[in-house]
Protein backbone atom coordinates (compact mmCIF):
# COMPACT_ATOMS: atom_id res chain seq x y z
CA UNK A 1 0.00 0.00 0.00
CA UNK A 2 2.93 2.60 0.74
CA UNK A 3 6.63 2.06 -0.81
CA UNK A 4 8.90 4.05 0.00
CA UNK A 5 12.53 3.94 -1.98
CA UNK A 6 15.77 5.57 -1.20
CA UNK A 7 13.94 8.29 0.73
CA UNK A 8 16.74 11.19 1.33
CA UNK A 9 15.76 14.83 3.24
CA UNK A 10 18.47 17.15 3.74
CA UNK A 11 17.97 20.44 5.30
CA UNK A 12 19.94 23.15 4.84
CA UNK A 13 19.80 25.63 7.04
CA UNK A 14 21.81 28.37 9.00
CA UNK A 15 23.50 26.26 10.88
CA UNK A 16 24.66 24.03 7.93
CA UNK A 17 23.95 20.73 6.48
CA UNK A 18 21.28 18.37 8.26
CA UNK A 19 20.69 14.49 6.85
CA UNK A 20 17.25 14.34 8.15
CA UNK A 21 16.57 11.19 6.25
CA UNK A 22 18.98 8.59 5.14
CA UNK A 23 18.27 6.67 2.44
CA UNK A 24 15.37 4.90 4.02
CA UNK A 25 13.45 2.38 2.28
CA UNK A 26 10.00 0.32 3.36
CA UNK A 27 7.32 -1.05 2.54
CA UNK A 28 3.85 -0.92 4.36
CA UNK A 29 1.23 -3.79 3.65
CA UNK A 30 -3.02 -2.94 2.82
CA UNK A 31 -4.48 -3.12 6.36
CA UNK A 32 -1.53 -2.87 8.12
CA UNK A 33 -0.91 -0.99 11.64
CA UNK A 34 2.95 -0.03 10.72
CA UNK A 35 4.90 1.84 13.50
CA UNK A 36 7.84 4.14 13.40
CA UNK A 37 10.11 4.56 16.52
CA UNK A 38 12.71 6.97 17.36
CA UNK A 39 14.68 9.08 19.79
CA UNK A 40 14.21 12.84 19.78
CA UNK A 41 15.37 14.16 16.35
CA UNK A 42 15.97 10.93 14.89
CA UNK A 43 14.16 11.98 11.47
CA UNK A 44 10.22 10.54 12.64
CA UNK A 45 8.54 13.64 11.77
CA UNK A 46 10.43 14.37 8.53
CA UNK A 47 9.31 10.78 7.81
CA UNK A 48 5.56 10.98 8.51
CA UNK A 49 5.42 14.55 6.90
CA UNK A 50 7.43 12.96 3.74
CA UNK A 51 4.80 10.00 2.80
CA UNK A 52 1.89 12.81 2.44
CA UNK A 53 4.20 15.46 0.81
CA UNK A 54 3.50 18.23 3.50
CA UNK A 55 7.65 17.95 3.63
CA UNK A 56 9.43 17.09 -0.06
CA UNK A 57 11.79 14.64 0.19
CA UNK A 58 15.54 15.50 -1.81
CA UNK A 59 15.72 11.94 -3.05
CA UNK A 60 13.73 9.22 -3.51
CA UNK A 61 9.88 7.95 -4.18
CA UNK A 62 7.01 7.16 -2.38
CA UNK A 63 3.92 5.47 -3.84
CA UNK A 64 0.60 5.32 -2.32
CA UNK A 65 -1.70 2.82 -3.54
CA UNK A 66 -0.01 2.10 -6.59
CA UNK A 67 0.42 6.01 -7.18
CA UNK A 68 3.81 7.97 -6.88
CA UNK A 69 3.33 10.89 -4.83
CA UNK A 70 6.48 12.12 -5.51
CA UNK A 71 5.68 12.76 -9.03
CA UNK A 72 2.70 14.89 -8.69
CA UNK A 73 2.46 18.61 -9.00
CA UNK A 74 1.08 20.49 -5.80
CA UNK A 75 -2.46 20.56 -7.61
CA UNK A 76 -2.27 16.66 -8.21
CA UNK A 77 -1.28 16.50 -4.51
CA UNK A 78 -3.89 18.04 -3.17
CA UNK A 79 -6.55 15.73 -4.68
CA UNK A 80 -4.18 12.55 -3.77
CA UNK A 81 -3.63 13.15 0.21
CA UNK A 82 -7.31 13.04 0.06
CA UNK A 83 -6.55 9.26 0.21
CA UNK A 84 -4.28 10.11 3.50
CA UNK A 85 -5.99 11.18 6.53
CA UNK A 86 -3.66 12.48 9.28
CA UNK A 87 -3.68 13.02 13.05
CA UNK A 88 -1.36 15.62 15.50
CA UNK A 89 -0.12 15.48 18.55
CA UNK A 90 -1.69 18.23 19.66
CA UNK A 91 -5.24 17.84 17.99
CA UNK A 92 -4.83 21.07 15.05
CA UNK A 93 -9.01 21.57 15.92
CA UNK A 94 -10.60 24.59 14.86
CA UNK A 95 -11.27 26.65 18.19
CA UNK A 96 -14.09 28.36 16.61
CA UNK A 97 -15.98 25.38 15.37
CA UNK A 98 -18.14 22.51 16.87
CA UNK A 99 -16.97 19.22 17.05
CA UNK A 100 -19.70 18.64 14.09
CA UNK A 101 -18.22 21.34 12.10
CA UNK A 102 -14.60 20.72 12.87
CA UNK A 103 -15.22 17.07 11.73
CA UNK A 104 -17.02 18.34 8.21
CA UNK A 105 -14.44 21.29 7.79
CA UNK A 106 -12.65 18.20 5.22
CA UNK A 107 -15.83 17.67 3.23
CA UNK A 108 -16.34 21.71 3.08
CA UNK A 109 -13.56 22.66 1.75
CA UNK A 110 -13.86 19.46 -0.69
CA UNK A 111 -17.24 21.95 -1.58
CA UNK A 112 -19.81 19.43 -0.02
CA UNK A 113 -23.19 20.65 1.11
CA UNK A 114 -24.36 20.77 4.51
CA UNK A 115 -26.91 18.47 4.49
CA UNK A 116 -24.51 15.73 2.96
CA UNK A 117 -22.00 16.87 4.74
CA UNK A 118 -24.10 16.17 8.48
CA UNK A 119 -25.11 12.95 7.54
CA UNK A 120 -21.62 11.69 6.72
CA UNK A 121 -20.30 13.21 9.52
CA UNK A 122 -22.99 11.32 12.09
CA UNK A 123 -21.61 7.86 11.60
CA UNK A 124 -17.92 9.32 12.13
CA UNK A 125 -18.88 10.84 15.63
CA UNK A 126 -20.55 7.78 16.69
CA UNK A 127 -17.56 5.66 15.35
CA UNK A 128 -15.35 7.78 17.90
CA UNK A 129 -17.49 7.84 20.42
CA UNK A 130 -18.70 11.93 20.45
CA UNK A 131 -22.46 11.32 18.96
CA UNK A 132 -23.33 13.07 22.44
CA UNK A 133 -20.81 16.10 21.95
CA UNK A 134 -21.55 17.12 18.28
CA UNK A 135 -22.56 20.86 19.44
CA UNK A 136 -19.51 21.33 21.67
CA UNK A 137 -16.91 23.57 21.02
CA UNK A 138 -12.95 22.05 21.12
CA UNK A 139 -12.39 24.33 24.85
CA UNK A 140 -15.28 21.78 26.72
CA UNK A 141 -13.88 18.59 25.48
CA UNK A 142 -11.18 16.37 27.38
CA UNK A 143 -7.69 15.74 25.90
CA UNK A 144 -8.63 12.55 24.34
CA UNK A 145 -12.07 13.68 22.98
CA UNK A 146 -10.30 15.90 21.21
CA UNK A 147 -8.26 13.69 19.61
CA UNK A 148 -11.20 12.00 18.59
CA UNK A 149 -12.52 14.69 17.03
CA UNK A 150 -8.88 14.59 14.98
CA UNK A 151 -9.95 10.99 14.07
CA UNK A 152 -13.18 11.64 13.01
CA UNK A 153 -12.16 14.45 11.11
CA UNK A 154 -9.30 12.70 9.63
CA UNK A 155 -11.92 10.24 8.11
CA UNK A 156 -14.10 12.18 6.67
CA UNK A 157 -12.67 12.21 3.53
CA UNK A 158 -12.70 8.14 3.44
CA UNK A 159 -8.86 7.92 3.48
CA UNK A 160 -7.13 4.72 2.38
CA UNK A 161 -4.39 5.63 5.10
CA UNK A 162 -4.45 7.48 8.26
CA UNK A 163 -0.41 8.78 9.21
CA UNK A 164 -0.33 9.43 13.05
CA UNK A 165 1.94 11.70 14.46
CA UNK A 166 2.69 11.35 18.30
CA UNK A 167 -1.46 10.83 18.37
CA UNK A 168 -0.76 10.09 22.39
CA UNK A 169 1.85 11.91 23.43
CA UNK A 170 -0.05 14.58 24.98
CA UNK A 171 -2.02 11.94 26.37
CA UNK A 172 -2.29 10.25 29.93
CA UNK A 173 -1.72 6.56 30.41
CA UNK A 174 -5.01 5.56 30.53
CA UNK A 175 -6.20 8.11 27.48
CA UNK A 176 -3.37 6.71 25.64
CA UNK A 177 -4.85 3.31 25.44
CA UNK A 178 -8.97 4.40 25.10
CA UNK A 179 -7.22 6.38 21.95
CA UNK A 180 -5.01 3.25 21.00
CA UNK A 181 -7.90 0.82 21.43
CA UNK A 182 -10.02 2.92 18.90
CA UNK A 183 -7.23 3.21 16.26
CA UNK A 184 -7.41 -0.54 16.22
CA UNK A 185 -10.97 -0.52 16.27
CA UNK A 186 -11.08 1.77 13.18
CA UNK A 187 -7.92 -0.57 11.41
CA UNK A 188 -9.98 -3.79 11.70
CA UNK A 189 -13.50 -2.01 10.78
CA UNK A 190 -12.54 -0.14 7.55
CA UNK A 191 -9.41 -2.09 7.18
CA UNK A 192 -7.35 1.41 7.28
CA UNK A 193 -3.62 0.97 6.39
CA UNK A 194 -2.38 3.31 9.82
CA UNK A 195 1.03 4.70 10.07
CA UNK A 196 2.25 5.99 13.08
CA UNK A 197 5.23 7.50 14.77
CA UNK A 198 6.13 7.76 18.20
CA UNK A 199 8.98 7.42 20.76
CA UNK A 200 7.01 5.38 23.19
CA UNK A 201 7.58 1.40 23.05
CA UNK A 202 4.29 0.85 24.73
CA UNK A 203 2.56 2.75 21.87
CA UNK A 204 4.15 0.11 19.34
CA UNK A 205 3.57 -2.77 21.51
CA UNK A 206 -0.32 -2.00 22.41
CA UNK A 207 -1.18 -1.55 18.66
CA UNK A 208 1.49 -2.63 15.81
CA UNK A 209 1.69 -5.36 13.85
CA UNK A 210 4.88 -4.25 12.15
CA UNK A 211 7.72 -1.93 13.81
CA UNK A 212 10.60 0.37 12.14
CA UNK A 213 13.09 1.42 14.33
CA UNK A 214 15.11 5.28 13.02
CA UNK A 215 18.22 6.33 14.46
CA UNK A 216 19.81 9.65 12.92
CA UNK A 217 17.73 9.70 10.21
CA UNK A 218 18.38 5.14 8.73
CA UNK A 219 16.35 2.49 9.50
CA UNK A 220 18.25 0.00 11.81
CA UNK A 221 15.78 -2.49 11.63
CA UNK A 222 12.29 -3.56 10.57
CA UNK A 223 10.17 -6.54 11.25
CA UNK A 224 6.97 -7.98 12.76
CA UNK A 225 6.51 -6.70 16.28
CA UNK A 226 6.47 -9.96 18.24
CA UNK A 227 10.45 -10.76 16.48
CA UNK A 228 11.59 -7.08 17.20
CA UNK A 229 10.36 -7.66 21.04
CA UNK A 230 12.01 -11.27 21.40
CA UNK A 231 15.14 -10.56 19.21
CA UNK A 232 15.95 -7.12 19.13
CA UNK A 233 19.29 -6.92 16.33
CA UNK A 234 20.05 -3.23 17.10
CA UNK A 235 21.07 -1.36 20.48
CA UNK A 236 18.35 1.18 20.02
CA UNK A 237 15.76 -1.44 19.47
CA UNK A 238 16.94 -2.94 22.48
CA UNK A 239 17.00 0.20 24.73
CA UNK A 240 13.15 0.83 23.61
CA UNK A 241 12.31 -2.55 24.74
CA UNK A 242 13.88 -1.98 27.76
CA UNK A 243 11.11 0.26 29.23
CA UNK A 244 8.18 -2.17 28.94
CA UNK A 245 9.91 -5.38 29.33
CA UNK A 246 11.29 -5.74 32.74
CA UNK A 247 13.95 -8.52 32.70
CA UNK A 248 16.74 -7.03 34.75
CA UNK A 249 17.93 -8.96 37.32
CA UNK A 250 17.48 -8.21 41.05
CA UNK A 251 21.12 -6.55 42.12
CA UNK A 252 22.09 -8.58 45.06
CA UNK A 253 22.08 -11.08 42.68
CA UNK A 254 23.77 -9.50 40.15
CA UNK A 255 26.75 -8.34 42.17
CA UNK A 256 27.69 -11.83 43.04
CA UNK A 257 27.16 -13.65 39.72
CA UNK A 258 30.31 -15.30 38.17
CA UNK A 259 30.96 -16.75 35.21
CA UNK A 260 32.58 -20.30 36.64
CA UNK A 261 30.64 -22.92 37.96
CA UNK A 262 32.81 -23.54 41.73
CA UNK A 263 32.16 -26.35 44.56
CA UNK A 264 28.40 -25.74 45.75
CA UNK A 265 27.65 -22.99 42.98
CA UNK A 266 23.85 -22.69 41.45
CA UNK A 267 23.70 -21.89 37.88
CA UNK A 268 21.16 -19.19 37.77
CA UNK A 269 19.05 -19.13 33.70
CA UNK A 270 17.21 -16.28 32.19
CA UNK A 271 14.13 -18.31 30.23
CA UNK A 272 12.29 -16.21 27.26
CA UNK A 273 8.91 -17.51 26.44
CA UNK A 274 7.18 -16.34 23.14
CA UNK A 275 3.77 -17.72 21.87
CA UNK A 276 2.95 -21.12 22.43
CA UNK A 277 6.32 -21.75 24.55
CA UNK A 278 4.79 -19.87 27.15
CA UNK A 279 1.89 -23.10 27.46
CA UNK A 280 4.84 -25.99 27.89
CA UNK A 281 4.83 -26.37 31.16
CA UNK A 282 8.78 -26.17 31.36
CA UNK A 283 9.36 -25.62 35.00
CA UNK A 284 7.10 -29.26 35.52
CA UNK A 285 9.56 -31.05 33.05
CA UNK A 286 12.91 -29.77 34.92
CA UNK A 287 11.97 -31.19 38.11
CA UNK A 288 10.39 -34.61 36.92
CA UNK A 289 13.22 -35.29 34.83
CA UNK A 290 16.54 -34.07 36.81
CA UNK A 291 17.72 -33.96 40.21
CA UNK A 292 17.58 -30.50 40.59
CA UNK A 293 15.70 -27.97 42.89
CA UNK A 294 14.18 -24.55 40.78
CA UNK A 295 14.13 -21.85 42.44
CA UNK A 296 12.19 -19.02 40.44
CA UNK A 297 14.12 -15.55 41.07
CA UNK A 298 12.43 -13.09 39.32
CA UNK A 299 9.64 -13.49 35.58
CA UNK A 300 6.57 -11.70 34.55
CA UNK A 301 4.91 -12.96 31.31
CA UNK A 302 3.03 -10.17 29.51
CA UNK A 303 1.07 -9.96 26.16
CA UNK A 304 1.85 -8.64 23.14
CA UNK A 305 -1.17 -8.37 21.89
CA UNK A 306 -2.32 -11.84 22.08
CA UNK A 307 0.47 -13.65 22.19
CA UNK A 308 2.14 -14.37 25.47
CA UNK A 309 5.63 -13.79 26.05
CA UNK A 310 7.88 -12.65 28.62
CA UNK A 311 10.97 -13.77 30.98
CA UNK A 312 11.92 -15.90 33.78
CA UNK A 313 15.04 -16.00 36.10
CA UNK A 314 15.22 -19.34 38.05
CA UNK A 315 18.31 -20.61 39.63
CA UNK A 316 18.78 -24.21 39.49
CA UNK A 317 21.03 -26.04 42.51
CA UNK A 318 21.75 -30.07 42.57
CA UNK A 319 25.20 -31.85 41.18
CA UNK A 320 27.04 -29.83 38.68
CA UNK A 321 26.28 -32.67 36.24
CA UNK A 322 22.11 -32.83 36.96
CA UNK A 323 22.52 -28.80 36.59
CA UNK A 324 24.34 -29.36 33.18
CA UNK A 325 21.82 -32.21 32.04
CA UNK A 326 18.97 -29.87 33.04
CA UNK A 327 20.50 -26.78 30.92
CA UNK A 328 21.02 -28.72 27.72
CA UNK A 329 16.99 -29.97 28.09
CA UNK A 330 16.21 -26.03 28.68
CA UNK A 331 18.26 -25.58 25.41
CA UNK A 332 16.52 -27.96 23.44
CA UNK A 333 12.89 -26.27 24.22
CA UNK A 334 11.06 -23.85 22.07
CA UNK A 335 12.39 -20.90 24.01
CA UNK A 336 15.40 -18.33 24.81
CA UNK A 337 18.06 -20.17 26.75
CA UNK A 338 20.64 -17.79 28.38
CA UNK A 339 22.90 -18.86 31.12
CA UNK A 340 23.33 -16.06 33.43
CA UNK A 341 26.09 -17.29 35.92
CA UNK A 342 26.71 -18.90 38.92
CA UNK A 343 26.27 -17.80 42.43
CA UNK A 344 26.89 -20.03 45.64
CA UNK A 345 23.49 -19.65 47.72
CA UNK A 346 25.13 -18.32 50.70
CA UNK A 347 26.75 -15.53 49.12
CA UNK A 348 23.41 -14.51 48.07
CA UNK A 349 21.46 -15.42 51.14
CA UNK A 350 23.95 -12.58 52.75
CA UNK A 351 23.67 -10.39 49.74
N1 LIG B 1 12.86 22.57 8.79
C1 LIG B 1 14.03 22.12 9.22
N2 LIG B 1 15.19 22.76 8.96
C2 LIG B 1 16.38 22.28 9.37
N3 LIG B 1 16.51 21.14 10.08
C3 LIG B 1 15.41 20.45 10.38
C4 LIG B 1 14.11 20.91 9.98
N4 LIG B 1 13.19 19.99 10.42
C5 LIG B 1 13.88 19.03 11.08
N5 LIG B 1 15.21 19.30 11.05
C6 LIG B 1 16.28 18.47 11.63
O1 LIG B 1 16.15 17.16 11.09
C7 LIG B 1 16.41 16.17 12.08
C8 LIG B 1 15.20 15.26 12.22
O2 LIG B 1 14.13 16.02 12.78
P1 LIG B 1 12.68 15.42 13.04
O3 LIG B 1 11.81 16.52 13.54
O4 LIG B 1 12.22 14.67 11.85
O5 LIG B 1 12.98 14.37 14.21
P2 LIG B 1 11.96 13.63 15.18
O6 LIG B 1 12.46 12.23 15.30
O7 LIG B 1 10.57 13.82 14.72
O8 LIG B 1 12.20 14.39 16.55
P3 LIG B 1 11.14 14.76 17.73
O9 LIG B 1 10.68 13.45 18.34
O10 LIG B 1 11.96 15.58 18.68
O11 LIG B 1 10.02 15.52 17.09
C9 LIG B 1 16.77 16.93 13.35
O12 LIG B 1 18.16 17.01 13.43
C10 LIG B 1 16.15 18.29 13.14
O13 LIG B 1 16.87 19.27 13.83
Amino acid sequence: MISLTGLQKIYNGESGTVIALDHVSLNIKQGEIYGIIGKSGAGKSTLIRCINLLERPTAGQVFIAGQEMTALSEVQLRDARKSIGMIFQHFNLLSSRTVLDNVAFPLEIAGVGRTERVKKVLPLLELVGLSDKKDVYPAQLSGGQKQRVGIARALASQPKVLLCDEATSALDPQTTESILALLKDINRKLGLTIVLITHEMHVIKAICDQVAVIEAGRLVETGRVLDVFTRPQSDTAREFIKAVVNNKLPEALAEIVSDKPVAGSNLVVRLSFFGAATNEPVIAGLIRRFAVDVNIISGNIDHLQATPYGTLVIELSGQQEDIQSALRYLQARDLGTEVIGYVTRHAYAAG
